[in-house]
């Protein structure tokens, strides 16, 4: 079988989402969204919601007013909050924020063709085959990307699992094969990368990114130079191998990029280094 997805990574600040129903399956969709982008503007139509969601958007909207509002960092984007779309002539039933930005507003009444206006994307999650097909119709007649959660063969984009390490975000499909792998493997990976040491590794590469002068040419060559140690390690097969001296992959990376970065002087830090071809 053919894989042909091609994935992409949305700011879902910039954009607005619709979602279409709001039992287990939206409060399982939105929860994953907000874990992921707690910056989202989101607006749910639904008659009626689950305890389950309803749950969660409190709590993120008590931790909203509880903790300082913080723009987050210039990696986590802020700034330039966008205000979230809502049906102007309609009172919501809910509404809630987030500590890092995001908006769920909610109307309690049956989806109509209109709503999809608003929303730049898409995703029907209600029981009801006919109501996710009417959703579907009309946000495909206003060219809206769209995912039907209950019909793959109507989805334009899927949801992936997803793995956050700060700065790094590994999304995980199935070609909508086997969701339930998807969530395994990324439970593997996030046992597989602590958070911190992660971060650690790619706060240091941008550090020595940034101090990288010379052409384009010369600052791949010693980027990839600084990071062959990354697949270095991965290359003995012999498991035992990846956690040196009881370290753990990253963690041994995080360290030794860390080194690097301390002593790699501003203009050619890795003279002698492999003369690798740009790896894209
Ligand atoms: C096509 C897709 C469309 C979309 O929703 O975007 C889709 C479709 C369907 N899912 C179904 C079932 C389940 N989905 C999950 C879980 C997840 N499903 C997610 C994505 C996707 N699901 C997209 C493809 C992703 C890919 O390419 O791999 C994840 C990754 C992301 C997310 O939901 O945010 C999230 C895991 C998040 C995590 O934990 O990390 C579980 C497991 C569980 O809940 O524990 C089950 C039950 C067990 C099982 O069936 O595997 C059914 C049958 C419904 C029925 O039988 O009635 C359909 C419809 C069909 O296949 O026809
Ligand atoms: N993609 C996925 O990951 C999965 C998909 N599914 C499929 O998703 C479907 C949804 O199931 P559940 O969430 O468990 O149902 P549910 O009964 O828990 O929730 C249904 C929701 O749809 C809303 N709704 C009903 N009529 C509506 C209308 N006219 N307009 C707007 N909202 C409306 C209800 O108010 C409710 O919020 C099922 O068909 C199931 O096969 C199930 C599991 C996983």
């Amino acid at each position: 079988m053919t894989n042909p997805l091609y994935p992409a990574f949305f700011r879902l600040d910039r954009l607005q989402l619709l979602v279409v129903g709001a039992g287990e399956v939206g409060e399982e969709k939105l929860s994953f969204i907000l874990k992921s982008s707690p910056n989202a503007r989101v607006v749910i139509v639904a008659p009626w919601m689950g305890e389950e969601l309803k749950g969660l958007l409190d709590n993120y909207d008590k931790q909203a007013r509880t903790q300082e509002q913080s723009p987050l960092d210039e990696a986590g984007f802020g700034g330039d909050v966008l205000t979230a779309a809502r049906f102007t002539h309609e009172a919501p039933a809910g509404e809630w924020r987030t500590a890092a930005g995001g908006t769920v507003i909610w109307y309690a009444r049956r989806f109509k063709a209109k709503d999809v206006e608003i929303a730049d994307l898409v995703i029907a999650a209600t029981d009801l085959k006919e109501v996710n097909l009417t959703v579907h119709a009309s946000a495909k007649a206003a060219r809206r990307l769209t995912n039907i959660a209950d019909t793959p063969s109507l989805c334009d984009f899927y949801l992936g699992s997803i793995v956050t390490r700060g700065p790094l975000k590994i999304a995980i499909s199935t070609n909508g094969q086997s969701p339930t792998f998807a969530k395994r493997f990324r439970q593997f990976l996030e046992a597989e990368l602590p958070d911190l040491e992660t971060s650690n590794l790619l706060d240091n590469l941008k550090t020595f990114r940034d101090r990288l002068t010379g052409d384009f040419r010369a600052k791949v060559r010693q980027l990839n130079a600084v990071t062959n140690s990354l697949l270095a390690s991965t290359e003995d097969s012999n498991p035992a191998c990846r956690c040196p001296e009881g370290e753990c992959l990253v963690e041994a990376a995080a360290n030794r990029t860390a080194s690097s970065t301390i002593s790699a002087p501003a203009a050619s830090p890795l003279e002698g280094a492999p003369d690798n071809e740009p790896e894209r």
